[in-house]
């Protein structure tokens, strides 16, 4: 069961950051060297739900995640974000702006505390250090986190581990998240909270929610749209009903475990 997330009384980071209501791509195209990692794919997130984005290995979804979030440049189209155009942003501006990321490989400083590193984060975006502390303990407390605050982060099990990404870029209050693999090597048990936490995300801190994610049970499970890619490209966009019936999305996943 999730507790409630209290906000604290004096909010350091400012929550209204953007009132942006949509994060777009717009006719996005991304090249390496000639080769095509995303063709001409359109895809909008709202931020009043999880939007699933799922495709085979190498189908282009992290290179449109960094796309989202200023980590690579688009070869062609465009990134917009309430509206505006974000060309020429860079990954902390999309971060100033609100819009937030976690990363596979958890990006986390593992020789400070969990509790540090939530505060870091948070005092980050201009906090004072007071303030960031109110913000990074009542995270935790969100998140289940609370009663492990003073561990190292690098002693965390591999599950907290993802958690502590998670509250990191909700503590920057953002107006979108971007959660690349939050449910990789968890258990179905871990799973079944990680869903718990991710779909009550939209509602708690009205933040729009992307997620990649391989393991179908969790994206069927709590996306209200999803969208497929395969070899860059967009093969399908509906609900979770229609996507699981979805001719083109069977055949692309035909002989792989899904
Ligand atoms: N920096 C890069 N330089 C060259 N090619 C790249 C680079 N990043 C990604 N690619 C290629 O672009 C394609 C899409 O890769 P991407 O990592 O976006 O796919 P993905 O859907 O996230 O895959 P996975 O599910 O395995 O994480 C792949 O063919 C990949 O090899």
């Amino acid at each position: 069961m999730i507790e409630p997330y209290v906000e604290p009384a004096a909010p350091g980071v400012d929550r209204g950051l953007t009132n942006a209501s949509e994060l777009a791509a717009d006719k996005l195209v991304v090249r390496f060297q000639g080769l095509a990692a995303i063709s001409d794919v359109s895809l909008k997130v709202q931020r009043h739900e999880v939007f699933g984005l799922i495709g085979p290995n190498g189908a282009g979804k992290t290179t449109l995640v960094n796309c989202l979030t200023g980590f690579q440049r688009p070869t062609e189209g465009r990134i917009i974000l309430g509206g505006g155009d974000t060309a020429g942003w860079s990954a902390s501006r999309f971060r100033e702006q609100g819009v937030a990321r976690t990363f596979q490989a958890g990006r986390l400083f593992k020789d400070m505390t969990v509790m540090e590193n939530v505060e870091v984060t948070a005092a980050g975006l201009g906090a004072s250090l007071r303030s960031a502390r109110k913000h990074a303990k009542a995270m935790l407390g969100w998140i289940g986190l609370a009663d492990k605050a003073a561990l190292h982060a690098g002693a965390l099990a591999y599950t907290d581990q993802r958690r502590l990404g998670i509250a990191r870029a909700l503590v920057l209050s953002p107006a979108f998240i971007l959660l690349d693999e939050p449910a990789a090597g968890m258990s179905d048990a871990e799973c079944e909270d990680l869903m718990e936490l991710v779909a009550s995300i939209p509602r708690t801190f009205t933040c729009g929610v992307l997620l990649i994610e391989h393991n179908m049970r969790v994206v069927m499970g709590i996306s209200q749209r999803i969208h497929v890619l395969d070899g860059g490209r967009t093969i399908a966009e509906g609900t979770p009903d229609e996507i699981q019936r979805h001719e083109a999305v069977l055949a692309a996943y035909l002989g792989m475990e899904a």
